[in-house]
């Protein structure tokens, strides 16, 4: 029988892919099994943060939900590259928007992810690190989305660690200096897969935009960025 290891955060009831797609919310990580995957088996169920391991286009594929925020998306990341091998590691996430030419539903790639947080503060690194997308990955993902039709943004997404900032300033700030779109994960994903020299990549859909005031409901973002859950698929 084979054995599968466990951790605090993933107790492993079955094979995890060496491609995860990360959404935030793990019922979206569950919409994606659902609606894409065949020959499904769910291997974590710990916390409720569902992972599954099923078929797309013939490739073995898994989906797994992290959480919200930078030490929640440091903890899945790191045990899926260090404890169960994982070397592709892609987020799907939801995300506001900064841009004016930026509407809901867009899909962004993020190519960077700035950071207000300290996450990199752990490596004592002597000077400022910048973390990036796997352009491996980037590339990959562009071509899938032009060969589907679907137009994406590519660019410099922010990580933050509010969601809620008392800076009232703070957004229009970023939205200056070229950021696409506010999510919460994606620096800590490219910083741990960086140090451990894996891929990763931030895919995102716009949810809501911070200056126009638009927004998607909560349900919307479980079910309906499929456009981005394809783009993603394709990466196996
Ligand atoms: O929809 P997900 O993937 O969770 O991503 C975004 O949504 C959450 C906040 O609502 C944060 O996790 C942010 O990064
Ligand atoms: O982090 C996030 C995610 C979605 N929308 C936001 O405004 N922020």
């Amino acid at each position: 029988m084979t054995e599968f290891k466990q951790t605090p955060h993933i107790n492993a009831k079955g094979e995890i892919a060496e491609t995860v797609l990360l959404p935030g919310d793990p019922l979206r990580a569950k919409f994606i099994a659902e609606r894409f995957l065949t020959d499904v088996v769910q291997f974590n169920s710990v916390r409720n943060m569902f992972g599954f391991t099923g078929t797309y286009n013939g490739k073995r594929i898994s989906v797994m939900g992290t959480g919200m925020g930078m030490p929640s998306m440091g903890i899945y990341s790191y045990e899926l590259i260090h404890v169960f091998g994982v070397k592709n590691l892609i987020r799907v996430g939801s995300c506001g928007a900064l841009q004016d030419d930026l509407n809901l539903y867009d899909v962004i790639l993020g190519m960077g992810a700035s950071t207000n947080s300290n996450y990199v503060n752990q490596y004592h690194l002597p000077g400022t690190f910048a973390p990036l997308a796997s352009y491996s990955l980037l590339e990959k993902a562009k071509k899938a989305a032009d060969e589907k039709g679907v137009p994406v943004h590519v660019g410099n997404i922010l990580s933050s660690d509010t969601f809620y900032n008392a800076d009232e300033d703070a957004a229009g700030k970023w939205r200056d200096m070229g950021i696409l779109g506010i999510e919460m994960e994606a620096a800590a994903l490219y910083m741990n897969a960086a140090q451990a020299g894996v891929n990763a990549l931030c895919i995102l859909t716009v949810s809501d935009h911070i200056f126009k005031e638009e927004e998607t409901t909560a349900e919307e973002r479980e079910t309906s960025f499929t456009n981005m859950m394809e783009i993603a698929l394709e990466l196996a």
